[in-house]
């Protein structure tokens, strides 16, 4: 079932088009990726596919589907305890109290923050908050799980647990993440859009099965990156950058490289 289409969408807020002639089809099940330079337009197509933005251009069609929306900065103000504020939340979806509480506890276990339950969220890491951010969209018992930047601001091993929980999340939901991260990107999405000014410039439906190659680079300027197309990177320090890319894309990546006056010091094969 398709629960996204659009066809030559277009976003205009204060008269500046942030959106561009978006084509796109989206399938209840897939785990999609939306990646992309800062400022490229990522969340604002998450809210796009979401609703929360209304199209100004072009035609979109959403399916009548039960979304969860968990946006990039988890609101810092908030004064309740982690359990009182996912109580009030899980209000929203009618159900009692008792099961509420249930299934809050069961979320809290699987995302290993049930000793913080009753401690105020003021207190509590940025890994525990982003978790409750998720759990809050979890008791709407979303068909579609809308994640703007989830790893944002995580250390390497509350990624990698964090990453680990979403995987586990059962049944058919369909989950639409804007990332950097080639970690996140990599170990859960099956297809991944990357934007540019506002345009998907690529749409690759990736195979879990296919083969990927990790490259560490020196690099003489960030600007030759950002130039090579059909990639996912991720700059280390000022002069070195990890990239991502398909085992059948890279050694014309490498060439291009190389010419661009780039030293590879490491290779290797994802997957
Ligand atoms: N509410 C808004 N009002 C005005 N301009 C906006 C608004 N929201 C987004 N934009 C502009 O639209 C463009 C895309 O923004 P968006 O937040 O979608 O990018 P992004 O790729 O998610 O960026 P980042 O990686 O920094 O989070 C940017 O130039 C941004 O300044």
């Amino acid at each position: 079932m398709k629960i996204f289409e659009a066809n030559q969408a277009c976003k205009d807020i204060d008269g500046i088009r942030i959106l561009k002639e978006i084509s796109l089809s989206i399938s209840q099940g897939e785990k999609v990726a939306i990646t992309g330079n800062n400022g490229s337009g990522k969340s604002s197509l998450l809210k796009l596919i979401g609703g929360i933005y209304e199209e100004t251009a072009g035609q979109v069609k959403r399916s009548q589907i039960n979304i969860g929306y968990v946006p990039e900065h988890f609101p810092e103000s908030i004064r309740f305890k982690l359990q009182d504020y996912l109580m009030l939340m899980g209000k929203m979806t009618c159900k009692s109290d008792e099961g509420i509480l249930k299934r809050i506890e069961n979320y809290a276990e699987l995302f290993a923050i049930t000793d913080f339950l009753t401690s105020p969220l003021s207190h509590c890491s940025k890994g525990t908050k982003q978790k409750a951010g998720i759990i809050q969209a979890l008791l709407k018992n979303p068909d579609l799980l809308l994640l703007d930047e989830p790893l944002t601001g995580l250390d390497d091993k509350a990624k990698i647990e964090l990453l680990n929980q979403l995987n586990s999340l059962q049944g058919e939901k369909t989950i639409i993440f804007t990332a950097h991260d080639p970690l996140l990107i990599e170990g859960l999405a099956d297809r991944v859009l990357t934007v540019e000014s506002g345009r998907i410039v690529y749409d690759s439906t990736t195979n879990k099965k296919e083969k990927f190659r990790y490259i560490k680079a020196e690099i003489p300027t960030r600007e030759i990156i950002e130039g090579i197309p059909s990639i996912r990177y991720k700059f280390i320090g000022r002069d070195s950058v990890e990239i991502i890319v398909s085992a059948k894309e890279s050694d014309k990546i490498l060439a291009m490289l190389l010419k661009r006056g780039c030293s590879i010091f490491e290779l290797t094969e994802k997957r």
